[in-house]
């Protein structure tokens, strides 16, 4: 299985090397979704959730990764990075949508950078290959099937 993965990554990224980084909120699936892609030597990182007052935390979630997200866009280490938002979860009933997600991260508001946002399930893999595939056809300019 893992061989499979991996031929079907040199695929979508044949030759060259690509580098991505994983930012998320705790518990917002991260590892999951890296096991699920069997994808090695990936760096994650993990943005502390500022308050364990349950109320504050809601309101603060929408702050938290936003504010992650507009700290590192600007690096200058990222300026040719394309970003991918896996609005994962969507198993659950509750999950926020893809659309809600669009809009509590501001993201029609990122202008240097190509964006797409992606419904998926990191516990089921739906939408996980479309989200990458999304990013194989944007660093190579290549259409996947
Ligand atoms: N229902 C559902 N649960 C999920 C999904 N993805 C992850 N989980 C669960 O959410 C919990 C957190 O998942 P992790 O992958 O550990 O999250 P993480 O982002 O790596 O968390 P930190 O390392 O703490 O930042 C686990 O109990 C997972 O099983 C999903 O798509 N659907
Ligand atoms: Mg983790």
């Amino acid at each position: 299985m893992g061989a499979l993965m991996s031929r079907f990554w040199f695929m979508l990224f044949p030759a060259k090397e690509y580098k991505i980084v994983v930012v998320g909120l705790d518990n917002a699936g991260k590892t999951t979704t890296l096991y699920k892609l069997h994808l090695g030597e990936v760096v994650t990182t993990h943005p502390t959730v500022g308050s364990n007052v349950e109320e504050l935390v809601y309101k603060n979630i929408r702050f938290e990764m936003k504010d992650e997200l507009f700290r590192l866009l600007p690096n200058e280490d990222l300026q040719n990075a394309v970003l991918l938002v896996f609005a994962n979860k969507q198993d659950l009933k509750d999950a926020m949508s893809p659309a809600e997600i669009t809009d509590a991260l501001s993201l029609h508001s990122i202008k240097n950078h190509d964006w797409h946002i992606q419904a998926c399930s990191a516990l089921t893999g739906d939408g996980l290959y479309d989200g990458l595939g999304w990013i194989a056809q944007r660093v190579t300019g290549k259409p996947t099937s």
